[in-house]
């Protein structure tokens, strides 16, 4: 019994590809050695000497159910994240219903079961209907299987409703995860950066202090409670720079950045001011841009998340002001961050790696994101040569908004493994 994975490329110690085989017996890496042989009831898979890394790790991702079921359900995100070569993500509670009951967290759950892709494990709201005003029953929706704890989609205002979230968190052991965004800074109608985009077409900006202003108090609460807190999508140079001095000063603070964040910046948006190219946070300045690039290389920002964010294209078609905030992320952050990344020098393919699967599972406490024997087998097999551009046509995600479109990409997915069971083939 078991799958023979054969002729993979694998990253070693120092970091270089080796040719491997790997046996999978039931849910578990059994061996990892150069041959393999087959025995008779081994079925054994060729993978042609393609790259194969540990399932990747999503800690941000919208599902959209329920409630909006014509951007993305549970099986299409499923599909999508396993088409990218993710083998988890966690998907947010901005759904209608907001997922702050134990009932909402069980739907999600029964969902994702039913669709057996990826795992999927729901956050839960800090307040009741993310209306900031009420928590939600936390110990209630961690025994029900909450992963953390968030209101993405906006930012928590009041203070004293962010510092009792950490308290409460902290003593359940649950970690706190923050759309940082102060409503007191942002002028209304903003839907870019405050930057040179948004002036040269007479449009307001929302300013890079709206985000700064709350990962610098809640970095201050988080010293003061204890509680691991996580910045979603940061997209700002002071932003950074707060991270960095939190964790410098030993505060439990980590943080994620979006490929489009690493790889965008304001001057890249169009003219025509495609509203593909709307989400929240904005693409910021071309600065900011790099110091994301330097904290995630120094490790300041430890892992990267999609922030996938599908919207439908006639919403999408409404203009930049009227226009939801968001773009899908799953299926192209591989090949964008290992043509943009990793080939052009910027970070090496373990270091990707690294910031795709094994950190995010390690930050949250996951039994995922390695690729050894005795692993859990989560994993994904990655073309590295073979260039394609990208189609959202193809998508499985039901969201084809992303500004990527046309960009030509090495890094496509091959082959996904959840759990010891093929979930994705191509
Ligand atoms: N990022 C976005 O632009 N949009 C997200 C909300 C969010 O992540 O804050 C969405 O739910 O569409
Ligand atoms: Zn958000
Ligand atoms: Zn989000």
């Amino acid at each position: 019994m078991g799958i023979i994975l054969k002729n993979g490329k694998l990253l070693n110690e120092q970091g270089e590809l080796s040719v491997k085989d790997l046996l999978i017996v039931e849910n578990r890496i059994t061996k990892i050695e150069s041959n393999i042989e087959a025995e008779a009831d081994h079925e054994v898979v060729d993978l042609n000497g393609h790259f194969v890394a540990p399932g990747l790790v999503d800690v941000h991702v919208h599902f959209r159910e329920p409630g909006f079921e014509a951007k993305e359900t549970i099986e299409t995100g499923a599909h999508a994240a396993v088409a990218g070569g993710y083998t988890t993500v966690a998907c947010m509670p901005n759904t209608r219903p907001v997922i702050d009951r134990v009932e909402t967290v069980e739907f999600v759950l029964d969902k994702a079961k039913q669709a057996n892709l990826a795992r999927v494990l729901p956050y839960a709201a800090i307040t009741v209907r993310q209306l900031g005003v009420e928590h939600t029953d936390f110990a209630a929706l961690q025994q029900a299987g909450a992963f953390a704890l968030t209101d993405d989609g906006v930012g928590v205002q009041s203070t004293k409703m962010m510092v009792e979230a950490m308290q409460k968190a902290k003593a359940l052991g649950m970690s706190v995860v923050a759309h940082c965004e102060d409503n007191d800074l942002l002028p209304p109608g903003a839907a870019l950066h405050d930057g040179v985009t948004a002036a040269k077409h007479g449009l307001p900006g929302i300013p890079s202090a709206s985000e700064a202003v709350h990962v610098g108090r809640d970095i201050l609460l988080a010293e003061a409670t204890g509680v691991h807190y996580h910045v979603c999508h940061i997209s700002a140079k002071e932003s950074v720079r707060l991270v960095r001095d939190g964790k410098r000063a030993g505060i439990n603070v980590t943080t994620e950045v979006t490929p489009h964040h690493l790889l965008l910046c304001d001057e890249d948006i169009p003219d025509s001011l495609d509203p593909n190219w709307k989400m929240n946070p904005p693409l910021r300045s071309r600065e900011d841009r790099d110091a994301l690039i330097a904290g995630l290389k120094e490790g300041s920002i430890d892992i990267i998340a999609t922030d996938h964010a599908p919207h439908t294209s006639e919403e999408k078609a409404k203009g930049l002001k009227r226009a939801p905030f968001g773009i899908v992320g799953l299926e192209t952050a591989f090949p964008l961050l290992y043509t943009h990344l990793v080939e052009k020098g910027v970070l090496t393919l373990a270091e990707l790696v690294d910031r795709m699967a094994t950190k995010p599972a390690e930050l949250f406490g996951l039994p995922y994101g390695k690729l050894e024997v005795g692993a859990i087998a989560d994993l994904a097999v990655f073309d590295l040569t073979t260039e394609k551009s990208i189609n959202p046509d193809h998508f499985k995600s039901k969201g084809k908004n992303t500004p990527f479109a046309g960009w030509v990409c090495k890094g496509w997915t091959v082959l996904t493994m959840v759990d010891g069971k093929i979930v994705y083939n191509n």
